[in-house]
């Protein structure tokens, strides 16, 4: 697919608030124009006898015009970074809402560990790119050129070799700058494979214990290492390289300039100064100038690799603002007022879907469950009873047809609304780092103390707790059992009183049977006054409920409900 190039902040390119800020710290630099002025008059008044006393207002005026520039930039400065921040913090929310959006079942997301690198880590490159390359780059565009008139109105020979050294400084940077972008895509690419790696195998390192397979993954590990190591050292080299050859180009014109400068004054050039003899005074003031010229241009040599960074790190923003298979009502507020009763029906009518890239799953499907009813969802591993579990919890956008929840239709409008009234419990729940308490309630609203500790006491978490009084949960529930997992499932969904519809995958698959007996109970005791389907190979499970579903038959007949 093509892509297209990433949004460049508005800070770059047009009048954004900070433009008076950048051109507050760009237009400091041709205030050393006057200062200049004032030291090569000093310099010549003295050669022609002056004493101290005439220099005293040309100091004090050499004074107050430092001090200008220095507050000048300083307020720039701050400014600028002010709204780099928050311009920042703009684009983070934008990614992050952008991730929030996309459906949990899309397999083109990137690894949570990639995406939590690019905006907490990679994403700080923009920043440096907003407040260097910036007002080095507008530095550039503003003083070479007035220098260089400034400088053509007493010689004009000068202005020429300023001029002509001048352009080698760009075409050098911009060489170099090429192949600094395609350098630093590469290091922010190894950094953040690295960091999706490295949790990926942090959360799974149970598994790789029980495989024998730690020796294998640290072996991988010490390879990322080495090989962002090398990008390293490779963007840095190319950013010594860009560095030197500035310094050399603006050092051979500054020479070129004194050594004019200096046989002009000897008498030994004539022409190059409109016919006339330069000054001392005048002489002077050309050479000071002629560093304050490149100046500019090898600050932008310095800040160029921030360019490259920063694009590499916008790229990577914009990647996780790809489009993908959206969530419905994904940054919506709940609608409090939807009315669904407390045990809602559950009415799909003509339901097609495909995952994308896929056979169709489900074509021209009618499923209808009853108020307050308890199904079991059964079927060959593959015919889609998680994803069926997932299209009524309106995770992912059918492709035709309708889903009804209580009568109302689940769309984009209503599934915020709808999901804050359905529970999910699944096998696998995520176990935040945290202690067994703060993973039931999950900071949710009106989720009491009360509610927690009879949530726990009920679905039989209290020996974990009371095991370790206190202790975080390791991050991902490392060290809890599966029969746990389901447990923490359950707790959760305790203190969700609201929630009418329980919609549960395959909560005894993996567990012994007499701690699948155990979680079967709970679970019915969950259930009393609420709809529930259940998605399940357990026959003694599906057993226990009101009635038994194949996928691909309707579950009720329409007129019979
Ligand atoms: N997020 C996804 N993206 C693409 N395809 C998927 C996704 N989730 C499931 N599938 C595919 O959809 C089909 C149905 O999967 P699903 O998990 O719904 O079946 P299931 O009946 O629940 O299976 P099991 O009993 O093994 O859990 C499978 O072929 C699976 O590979």
């Amino acid at each position: 697919m093509h892509r297209s190039q990433p949004r460049r902040p508005a800070l770059l390119t047009g009048p954004g608030p900070a433009r008076g800020a950048t051109l507050a710290m760009s237009g400091a630099a041709l205030l050393w124009i006057p200062q200049a002025a004032l030291l090569a008059h000093a310099v010549g008044r003295l050669a022609q006898g002056a004493g101290l006393v005439d220099m005293l207002l040309p100091a004090l005026a050499f004074l107050v015009l430092g001090v200008l520039r220095a507050s000048s930039e300083a307020w720039g400065a701050r400014r600028l970074f002010a709204v780099s921040r928050s311009q920042l913090t703009a684009m983070r929310q934008a990614a992050v809402q952008a991730l929030a959006a996309r459906s949990p079942l899309d397999r083109a997301r990137l690894p949570s560990g990639q995406a939590a690198s690019i905006v907490a880590e990679q994403a700080e490159a923009v920043l440096p790119w907003l407040l260097r390359y910036g007002p080095a780059r507008m530095r550039v565009l503003l003083a070479p050129p007035v220098i260089a008139l400034v400088v053509c109105y007493f010689s004009w020979l000068a202005a020429l070799i300023l001029v002509l050294a001048a352009p080698l400084i760009p075409l050098f940077m911009a060489v170099i700058g090429w192949r600094a972008k395609a350098a630093s895509e590469a290091q922010l690419q190894l950094v953040g494979g690295m960091s999706g790696f490295l949790l990926d195998r942090l959360r799974g390192l149970s598994t790789l214990r029980a495989l024998g397979a730690v020796d294998a993954t640290a072996r991988r590990v010490r390879a990322s290492g080495e090989a962002v190591r090398a990008s390293t050292m490779r963007v840095l080299r190319i950013a010594f390289l860009s560095s030197t050859a500035l310094e050399l180009f603006s050092a051979l014109g500054v020479a070129l300039v004194a050594v004019y400068v200096g046989f002009h004054l000897l008498g030994e050039i004539g022409p190059g100064s409109w016919g006339s003899r330069l000054t001392l005074a005048e002489g002077l003031f050309v050479l000071l100038l002629a560093p304050a010229f490149f100046e500019p241009l090898r600050e932008l040599a310095a800040v160029w690799h921030d360019k490259a960074a920063g694009e590499a790190a916008l790229e990577a923003l914009d990647k996780l603002q790809a489009a993908g298979l959206p969530l419905p009502g994904a940054l919506q507020e709940p609608d409090e007022a939807l009315c669904i009763g407390r045990a809602p029906s559950v009415d799909i009518e003509g339901l097609r879907f495909a995952h994308p890239g896929e056979a169709p799953l489900f074509d021209n499907q009618d499923v209808y469950v009853r108020v307050g009813e308890h199904v079991a969802l059964v079927g060959p591993s593959g015919s889609g009873k998680t994803t069926l579990l997932s299209m009524i919890a309106g995770l992912v956008p059918v492709d035709s047809g309708t889903v009804r929840i209580g009568g109302v239709p689940l769309d984009a409008g209503s599934a915020a609304g709808l999901r804050a009234r359905m529970a999910w419990i699944g096998q696998k729940p995520h176990v935040f780092a945290g202690s067994v308490r703060a993973n039931v309630a999950l900071e949710r609203d009106g989720v009491t103390v009360d509610a927690v500790s009879h949530a726990v006491a009920r679905a039989g978490l209290g020996r974990i707790e009371h095991a370790t009084p206190g202790e975080s949960l390791g991050e991902g529930g490392l060290g809890l059992s599966g029969g746990e997992l389901v447990r923490l499932a359950l707790a959760r969904a305790m203190c969700a009183p609201h929630a009418g519809l329980l919609l549960v995958d395959e909560p005894t698959a993996h567990l012994d049977r007499d701690t699948a007996a155990g979680v079967i109970e709970a679970l019915l005791q969950l259930a009393q006054g609420r709809t529930m389907i259940v998605a399940t190979h357990d026959l003694a499970l599906a057993a226990r409920l009101g009635r038994v579903v194949r996928l691909g038959e309707p579950l009720i007949q329409r007129s019979a409900a």
